[in-house]
């Protein structure tokens, strides 16, 4: 039987425990802040940005949205985060992507307090979550967010074959780091990998983040597998929905997730639990 992983109901357990957490802070006199930066105004990024937005104070946390237009220089840019950086009030920052072409990103994810990294992209954070170093750092919210479904459906990755289609730096690298931190056996596929499909249907864990709405169907599937559906693709009539065929897939999969209420919720949770570690970690210095 196949069952479906319920990443709301797994978002709102998270989101009760970092509740706590903020009332707990608060209590010393730290209130937990978020800083989220989008340039430009694109529809989708607003949406999630209200959304973040929106979570954050529900959860009594200082959230502070700073929308820049289109034509912002990367000066302008470096000078926003400069000014966060130096904020107390702001534990956690975060800036949309994508942004316009005239920004240099990686340029812009480097100028940020490692501290205060709340995506986890900072090379120095990367850098520590490849070498499972020791200690506190932020790691990135989706991929984490993916392993606290994995715990909490009881899925170990120890032993696994995990497969992983996406190399990039948002989710695939940090999703392999993670999978191969908790001992699986994993493999990064991409674009141009061979025998895409054969290589899927390998895997007890396959992780989908393509942006190729419903490239792996049931036929793809290793039977009982848990299948991890990152896409926020759109069909023909504009619905959102996800990289994996779920209708097929679910007939051959052991657990699965859906798009929406699958990943994206545990996103938004695990961006919250991570701005609560940061400003309790900021305190404790
Ligand atoms: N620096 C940065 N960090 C990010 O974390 C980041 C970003 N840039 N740029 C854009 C993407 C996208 N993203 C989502 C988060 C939650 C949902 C989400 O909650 N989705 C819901 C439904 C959304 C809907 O219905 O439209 C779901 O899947 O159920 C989606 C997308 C974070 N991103
Ligand atoms: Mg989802």
């Amino acid at each position: 039987m196949t069952e479906i992983i319920d990443g709301k109901a797994v978002a709102k357990k998270v989101n009760a425990v970092t509740a706590k957490a903020v009332d707990e802070l608060k209590q010393r006199g730290v209130q937990p802040g978020i800083a989220v930066v989008i340039v430009g105004a694109d529809p989708a990024s607003q949406i999630y940005v209200r959304n973040k937005n929106r979570k954050a104070q529900a959860l009594g946390m200082y959230s502070v949205v700073r929308e820049l237009p289109a034509s912002t220089t990367q000066a302008e840019l470096l000078a926003v985060i400069a000014e966060y950086n130096a904020d107390d009030r702001i534990h956690g920052i975060l800036v949309q992507s994508p942004l316009p072409a005239q920004i240099n990103e990686p340029l812009i994810t480097m100028a940020i307090d490692p501290h205060k990294d709340v995506d986890g992209f900072h090379p120095t954070n990367v850098g520590k979550l490849l070498t499972n170093f020791p200690g506190n750092y932020p790691v990135a919210n989706t991929p984490r967010g993916i392993m606290t479904m994995l715990a909490e459906y009881g899925v170990d990755p120890a032993g696994k074959t995990a497969v992983v289609i996406g190399r990039s730096t948002i989710v695939g690298k940090p999703m392999a780091a993670l999978l191969t931190n908790a001992n699986a056996t994993v493999t990064i596929a991409h674009s141009r990998t061979q025998n895409l499909k054969a290589l899927a249907k390998t895997a007890d864990i396959l992780v989908v983040a393509t942006g190729i709405a419903h490239l792996i169907t049931g036929a793809d599937i290793k039977p009982g597998a848990t299948v991890i559906d990152v896409g926020m693709d759109r069909d023909e009539n504009g619905k959102l929905t996800g990289d994996v065929d779920f209708e097929s897939a679910r007939q051959v999969a052991g657990l699965i997730t859906p798009v929406p209420g699958g990943v994206g919720p545990m996103t938004i949770a695990t961006l919250m639990q991570t701005t609560v570690e940061l400003a309790k970690w900021s305190d404790a210095e």
